[in-house]
């Protein structure tokens, strides 16, 4: 008899993921090594920062009291008694009309309060002279300014970017405290599925899944092996899928998880006693989606049609994959826009359609022919179209959710 599946909504399906998928552990790793992986701590800073008062320019720190009285018609004289670049400190104590003159990025000498710009000076044989009066503290870039001594300036969950490595090297932190990355198996499923340099024979398809899943997880620099395209054979599979559950974190398999005579992927959760946390989401594509909880392991059963395929990776692999990494926030950004072209289809359960989103117009619109064995779309994509259940008749200028999925591709055609 066909096994009855109830269909979970997309929310709960996705809060099910999250919330079995279990924190990785702390390591300290290297922060050259450290991109792309979530902060298991919060950073505070270590000193001020500014360490000291300096300039920001190239020119002469002065005491702002002896410019009082400059003019165009008065041209102040001063006199250099130090000369200094960045990483230097001056010795000199400043009086009167004395002058350092300081490239960016030094420390200001004691008793100057300000800085005059070499453009806003014309040099004499000692010196130069100056035709505005400057403000105590003009010029200066403070200690402090920009954070103080104990502030928490990130916080743990953020992901290590670029910018977050700047902010770790200010700090003189030479590793940092991340969580683990998941290691994935990812296990291509389908007797259909001839090996890259294999012929075509009548009937046989492109393995476009394997390849693809292993990009979007690379994305995330997450370390994948590939298990060869298997047979829909069930032991064969059985065996393989054990094997990688012994190897790695987390298993991903592609296709064979709905009810044909040849989608093992049921069966086998069942022999390993795995906890299906659903298998069947109230969504399209994508719809057949199963994942299953074996201990603190966790299976992604993604369906075999390249655009559901995609979505159940987008959907509920990426986000559990963030909160095992220890992410802050693990759900793409859900932003409005205007549809720029009519979808008049209906929308039986919440439709992801793979969209080409500009976000400079505010527009969004399907990424060509849509369905769920599409695969050009998904390469046009930078998002994906949300729209609600039980809907239809959509049209041009209607605003509708976004997902965004590649916000760093938002225009797929840079
Ligand atoms: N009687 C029913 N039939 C189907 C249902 C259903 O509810 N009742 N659901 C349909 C939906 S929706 C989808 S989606 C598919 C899901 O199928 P599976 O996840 O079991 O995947 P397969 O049967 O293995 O393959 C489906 C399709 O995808 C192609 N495929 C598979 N792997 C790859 C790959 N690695 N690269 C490219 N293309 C792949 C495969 O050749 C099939 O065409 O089931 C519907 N049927
Ligand atoms: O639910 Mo299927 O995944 O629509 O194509
Ligand atoms: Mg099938």
């Amino acid at each position: 008899m066909l096994e009855k599946r109830t269909p979970l909504n997309v929310q709960e399906a996705i809060e099910r993921c999250i919330n079995k998928s279990q924190k990785m552990l702390i390591v300290d790793i290297s922060i050259d090594d450290s991109l792309g992986y979530y902060l298991a701590e919060d950073i505070i800073a270590t000193y001020d920062i500014p360490m000291f008062d300096k300039s920001p320019y190239d020119g002469y720190a002065i005491r702002s009291a002896a410019s009082k009285g400059a003019s165009g018609d008065n041209r102040l004289s001063f006199k250099k008694i130090d000369h200094i670049g960045a990483g230097a400190v001056s010795e000199s104590v400043l009086s009167d009309n004395e002058a350092v003159r300081i490239m960016t990025g030094a420390q200001i000498p004691e008793g100057a309060d300000a800085v005059v710009m070499l453009e806003q000076t014309v040099e004499t044989d000692d010196g130069f002279t100056l035709r505005k009066s400057f403000e105590s503290g003009e010029n200066i870039s403070k200690q402090g300014e920009e954070c103080t001594k104990g502030e928490v300036v990130l916080t743990a969950g953020t992901k290590i970017t670029p910018g977050v490595i700047a902010v770790l090297a200010t700090f003189s932190y030479q590793s940092v405290k991340v969580r683990r990355k998941p290691t994935v198996a990812l296990i291509a499923t389908g007797s259909e599925l001839a090996a890259p340099d294999e012929e075509l024979a009548p009937g046989k398809i492109r393995n476009s899944n394997g390849p693809m899943i292993a990009g979007l997880l690379h994305d995330m620099a997450i370390e994948t092996e590939s298990y060869r395209v298997t047979e829909d054979h069930y032991e064969h599979l059985l065996a393989i899928v054990e094997e990688a559950l012994s190897q790695h974190d987390i298993v991903i398999t592609t296709g064979g998880v709905s009810v044909g005579d040849f989608d093992f992927m049921p069966a086998i959760y069942k022999a390993l006693s795995a906890e299906v946390l659903f298998n069947k989401v109230a969504m399209r594509p994508g719809s057949v989606t199963t994942v299953a909880a074996k201990g603190s392991q966790l299976l992604f059963g993604l369906s075999g049609n390249p655009s559901a395929c995609y979505s159940g990776f987008e959907l509920f692999a990426k986000p559990a994959l963030k909160e095992m990494m220890g992410a802050a926030d693990v759900h793409a950004p859900v932003i409005k826009a205007r549809l720029s072209s009519d979808f008049t289809k209906a929308n039986p359960f919440t439709r992801f359609i793979r969209a080409e989103l500009d976000i400079v117009s505010g527009t969004v619109r399907p990424a060509g022919f849509n369905k769920s064995n599409a695969v050009i779309a998904i390469a046009r994509s930078n998002s994906m179209i949300i729209l609600p259940g039980g809907t239809r008749g959509f049209k041009e200028g209607d605003l509708v959710d976004v997902m965004v999925t590649r916000l760093s591709d938002v225009g797929y055609t840079w």
